[in-house]
This record gives C-alpha cells, sequence and structure tokens, in this order.
C-alpha cells in the first residue's frame, strides 16, 4: 500500500506528531498492554518511533496488513483483535478532523479495520499535520467500502443523496472488498451521515469516524509546534 507523502515538510509535521504520540501512550505501556495501531503514512510514522519500545509493552493490534508487517518489521508482536480484550489506546492518522473530532478516514482503504480496531479502544488518539485540520469535513473524498457486487447498486443510492460517487479502480481492500470514493460531498451533519450510509444494503462501512470520533488530537504545526487538543 503506498501512501502519500506530499512534502519533506509535512513529512517533518508528520514525524513530530509520530513522537507526540509516543510521549501522549508511553505512561500506558506495560508488559500486559496491546494497543491499537492505524494506518498511513503517519501512522507508519509512529510506527516506527513505537519500534524504540519494542519489547517494553506486549503488542499491537494492526488495522492493516501494511501495518501489520511494518510493526513484525520493528519486533513488535501483532494479535489478532478476537485474542485481544479492550485496548487503552487506539493510535491513527486522519484524512480531515472537525472541530468535534468527528474524522474522514480510509484514504489508504482500511478504513472498516481501522473502525473495528478503533470501536474496541478507550482512547482514540488521532495524529495529523495541520493540512487535516478543517471546519467542515468534505473537501477530502469520502471513502465507503462495498461488498463488490453491490457496489453499482451501492453507488446509485448514493447518487440519490446528492453524492458523486467514483470507483476507486484497481483497488481493494484486506477484506476482500472495493471503494466508492465520494467527491464534492460537504458533510455538515457527520454522525447523521455516517449512519445513513451504513444502512445501505452492500456498504460494510464508510470513511466517517463521527459517532465514535477521537478523543485527543496532536496536530502537527508549520512552525514544528504539535498542538494538543482533547474532546
Ligand atoms: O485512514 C487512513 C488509511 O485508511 C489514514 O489514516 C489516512 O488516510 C491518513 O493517511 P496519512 O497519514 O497517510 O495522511
Amino acid at each position: 500500500m503506498a501512501f502519500r507523502s506530499k512534502t519533506a515538510a509535512q513529512d517533518a509535521l508528520k514525524r513530530a506528531v509520530a513522537k507526540a504520540a509516543l510521549e501522549e501512550i508511553r505512561p500506558l505501556l506495560t508488559p500486559e498492554t496491546v494497543i491499537g495501531v492505524g494506518t498511513g503514512s503517519t501512522a507508519n510514522m509512529f510506527i516506527d518511533e513505537l519500534g524504540t519500545l519494542a519489547g517494553t509493552f506486549k503488542g499491537a493490534v494492526a488495522s492493516s496488513e501494511a501495518s501489520a508487517e511494518r510493526l513484525r518489521g520493528h519486533g513488535i508482536d501483532v494479535f489478532d483483535l478476537n485474542s485481544v480484550g479492550s485496548m487503552p489506546v487506539y493510535v491513527d492518522g486522519a484524512d480531515e478532523i472537525d472541530p468535534g473530532f468527528a474524522m474522514i478516514k480510509g484514504g489508504g482503504a482500511a478504513l472498516t479495520r481501522e473502525k473495528i480496531v478503533a470501536a474496541c479502544a478507550e482512547r482514540f488518539v488521532c495524529i495529523a499535520d495541520e493540512s487535516k485540520d478543517v471546519a467542515v469535513l468534505g473537501q477530502f473524498p469520502l471513502p465507503v467500502e462495498v461488498i463488490p457486487m453491490a457496489r453499482s447498486y451501492v453507488a446509485r443510492e448514493l447518487v440519490k443523496m446528492g453524492a458523486d460517487p467514483i470507483y476507486r479502480q484497481g483497488v481493494i481492500t484486506d477484506n476482500g472488498n472495493q471503494i466508492l470514493d465520494l467527491y464534492d460531498f460537504p458533510i455538515e451533519h457527520p454522525v447523521e451521515m455516517e449512519s445513513r450510509i451504513n444502512q445501505l444494503v452492500g456498504v460494510v462501512t464508510n470513511g466517517l469516524f463521527a459517532a465514535r470520533g477521537a478523543d485527543v488530537l496532536l496536530l502537527g504545526r508549520k512552525d514544528g509546534s504539535v498542538e494538543r487538543r482533547e474532546a
């Protein structure tokens, strides 16, 4: 899976929030702790930071095969979610986050596993550079994961809801499904929209993380600082 990495400056912001996230969760790490780890370029940097503490905590549950592989590469044990109870924290990036801590996620097509792992965690720590901080969600296309045979049906239903779904050609999720991206779809009421889209037959989930948004946002600023916000 290839992730966006637009500029060296943006990478520096992502690296700064990844380091801040490690400090945020460090007090939670004991030899019994399993944490949830997300997917994407920012999450990758967090995994690299987490690797420096490999062996001091039990391990992680990953939200994608790509993250699982990276975690193992750092010597971190990766657990099946079904073998793990509640986790104290889930750390992941976002494509957009609004003032109410609702997010669009799934630019890397890992939205469903991200939502599942996040649901099992007590806290969601979102790590993002300041380009992701928006007043209203929807500049970034909203991903919807669909069962392949339902793709056209779901697309027609989404058009009726005022969306412009585009099939993300060539992408198969880790769950064997496909993605429709909703372009130019401003989302004023994310909790309601998350639920409406999820009710369409054939939708696995959509990339709105609103009913369960972030609890903490670590936002990398252009001046090199990391702003911490708590819901
Ligand atoms: O939801 C995701 C992957 O499915 C990512 O968290 C989101 O796309 C942000 O990625 P990046 O950190 O590369 O900007």
